[in-house]
């Protein structure tokens, strides 16, 4: 079953109540900062806190991702660290093109090789943060198999187009549509970006849910309280989640039968709609409204 990434929660590496205590709120994933999070001064701290934190504490069921620094500046001593730690997926910041991907993975495969893990293992995010990032958003996307996802970095992003955030986006809605056309023509994930305000809880509801209506598969978080939001509503509608039923048990009945396209409710249903209705009984477990699978 496909990876759900609808809250992936940055935390500064730096900080170490904050990654023993990360596994508790329910994040799909747990995004370690070396980079913007942690001060010139702690990057060395950073990465061994980190690497020690990967390989001593169980995170459960999250996924586990680290943004590293650039290749040019600590991005190199990152990877060996976090390949050696065994963590699931590099984020690269600040991505402008499809070069700086094939880097990262070039980088990422020699530390693998050197450090005996199995090549290919280690899996890749980039996050766009700047015009010229966005307009080869698609070239990023494509760069290398290892890419899991692209997300929004609206704060650099912002910054770079000479503007700030405003509560109703407008200034992003080229960026995020480039964001997710990319993701989608390339077949990888699209996370949007964070969410800075996070005493302003209507602010934040209203963003999310102006995302999920793009199709973004989930949003970058910056503190605990804003998962059980996020999840809330990516949770399907009990009427989503019946219908997504139905489709699934007619697909598996027909399949039962060796037939092809079949209608439900009077309604045709072909792959598509197929992949629809199985990701939303995926969100709905995810959501604890069904449990394994909705069989009961
Ligand atoms: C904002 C604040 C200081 C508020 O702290 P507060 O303590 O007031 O929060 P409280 O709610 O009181 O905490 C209640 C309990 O939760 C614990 N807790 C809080 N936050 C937690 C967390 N994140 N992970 C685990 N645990 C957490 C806390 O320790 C406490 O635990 P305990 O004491 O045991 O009760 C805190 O949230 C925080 O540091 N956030 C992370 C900020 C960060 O990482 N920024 C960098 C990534 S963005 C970026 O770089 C921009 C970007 O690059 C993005 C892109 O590229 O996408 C771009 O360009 O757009
Ligand atoms: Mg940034």
């Amino acid at each position: 079953m496909k990876r759900l990434r609808t809250t992936m929660m940055f935390l500064p590496g730096m900080n170490a109540a904050m990654l023993r205590d990360a596994g508790i709120y329910g994040a799909d994933a747990l995004m370690f900062d070396l980079e913007d999070a942690v001060s010139m001064k702690e990057k060395d701290a950073a990465r061994f806190l980190v690497h020690e934190a990967l390989r001593t504490i169980d995170y459960g069921q999250a996924e586990t991702v680290v943004r590293i620094n650039e290749l040019d500046t600590f991005g190199r001593q990152d990877i060996l660290a976090m390949v050696d730690a065994g963590v699931e997926v590099i984020r690269l910041p600040k991505t402008e093109t499809a070069q700086d991907i094939i880097d990262v993975d070039q980088a990422i495969s020699a530390a693998e090789d050197r450090l005996g893990k199995k090549q290919g293992q280690t899996h890749m995010m980039a996050a766009i943060e700047s015009a010229e990032g966005i307009f080869n958003a698609r070239d990023i996307a494509k760069a290398s198999d290892r890419l899991i996802g692209i997300a929004l970095g609206a704060e650099d992003y912002v910054t770079n187009l000479q503007t700030r955030r405003y509560p109703d986006g407008q200034e992003l809605a080229f960026g995020r549509s480039m964001i997710l056309h990319a993701a989608r023509a390339a077949g990888v994930d699209a996370i949007d970006t964070v969410y800075s305000d996070i005493e302003n809880e209507a602010g934040f509801r209203e963003e999310v849910q102006r995302i999920k209506a793009l199709g973004f598969n989930g949003k970058s978080v910056v503190n605990p309280r804003q998962i059980p939001i996020v999840k809330e509503i990516f949770a399907p509608t009990q009427k989503e989640i019946y219908q997504a039923s139905r489709v699934i048990k007619g697909i598996q009945e027909a399949e039962a039968n060796n037939s092809g396209v079949i209608s439900v409710d009077g309604k045709m249903v072909d792959k598509p709609i197929v992949e629809r209705a199985q990701r939303v009984m995926q969100l709905a477990e995810a959501s604890g409204l069904i449990k394994n699978g909705g069989q009961n």
